[in-house]
């Protein structure tokens, strides 16, 4: 009989009780099915992929250190119900599991964003994880953790940024392949900005009959698509 396999646990969720924060600023929620509403963003510094669209790379360096307690107030101080905690890719600095907490407690909804590379098991239950499985013409598609679509719940949301036929395909033989459309989860569907026109993609949903929600990056057409802080 082949020996069991041994079950291995995830790592102890780290402690540290700061990060390197990029920017923090008020906006409304530009995607995801929060679109619309009032959200704080906090933008954490470096990211380890390199997708050739990435619309935050002066997220990649710089950056100040902040205790996560500040950073709770600052937020509080800002009188919003929902705060987003992005990136740069944000788990990849261990203090950002304990300010997720931090601002949980605090009252807060906590939206994550985070790149399909990351097993995001150690993020806390409650809040909610938008998971962008990276597709081909990103560049980063080896990189994505396919543990992840398991583990999602009913809190998250899959996302797939799509800039070509290609992308689109890819993403429709996911959807199949892993079932997507009877998850707790659901599957929003993005163009990369100003690469695939939103209508091509749309009328592909349709034609397929596609189990997935449709969205646009609306802060990129309330304001200047180049824009910092919105
Ligand atoms: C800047 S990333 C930060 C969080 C994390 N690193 C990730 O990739 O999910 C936030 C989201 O913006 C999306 N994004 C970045 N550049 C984009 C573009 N040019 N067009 C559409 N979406 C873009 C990413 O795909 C990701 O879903
Ligand atoms: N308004 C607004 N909504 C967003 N949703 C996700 C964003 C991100 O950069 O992760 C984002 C952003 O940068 N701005
Ligand atoms: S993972 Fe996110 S932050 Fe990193 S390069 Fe890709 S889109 Fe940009
Ligand atoms: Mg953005």
């Amino acid at each position: 009989m082949p020996a069991a396999r041994p079950h291995i646990e995830p790592r102890r969720v780290p402690t540290a009780d700061s990060v390197v924060v990029k920017e923090i600023y008020l906006s409304l929620q530009g995607e995801s099915s929060h679109a619309g509403l009032l959200c704080a963003f906090i933008r954490l510094t470096g990211c380890h992929l390199r997708c050739t669209y990435c619309d935050s790379e002066f997220a990649f360096h710089g950056g100040n250190r902040r205790k996560n307690a500040d950073i709770v107030t600052e937020i509080l101080a800002l009188n919003t119900p929902a705060v987003e905690v992005t990136g740069g890719e944000p788990l990849l600095q261990p203090g950002v599991y304990p300010l997720m907490e931090s601002l949980l407690d605090a009252g807060l909804k906590v939206l994550l964003e985070t790149s399909g590379a990351i097993d995001v098991r150690l993020v806390p239950p409650a809040v909610h994880k938008i998971v962008d499985m990276k597709t081909p013409s990103s560049g980063e598609c080896d990189r994505n953790d396919y543990r992840n679509l398991v583990s999602m719940n009913a809190n998250d949301e899959l996302k797939l940024v799509i800039g070509s036929r290609e992308d689109y395909e890819w993403s429709r033989a996911l959807i199949t392949e892993h079932k997507l459309g009877s998850k707790p989860y659901s599957v929003l569907c993005s163009t990369i900005f100003d690469k695939l026109h939103p209508r091509e993609l749309a009328e592909w949903i349709i034609e397929d009959r596609l189990p997935v929600r449709f969205q646009l990056q609306m802060h990129k057409y309330l304001w200047d698509p180049n824009a910092r802080g919105v």
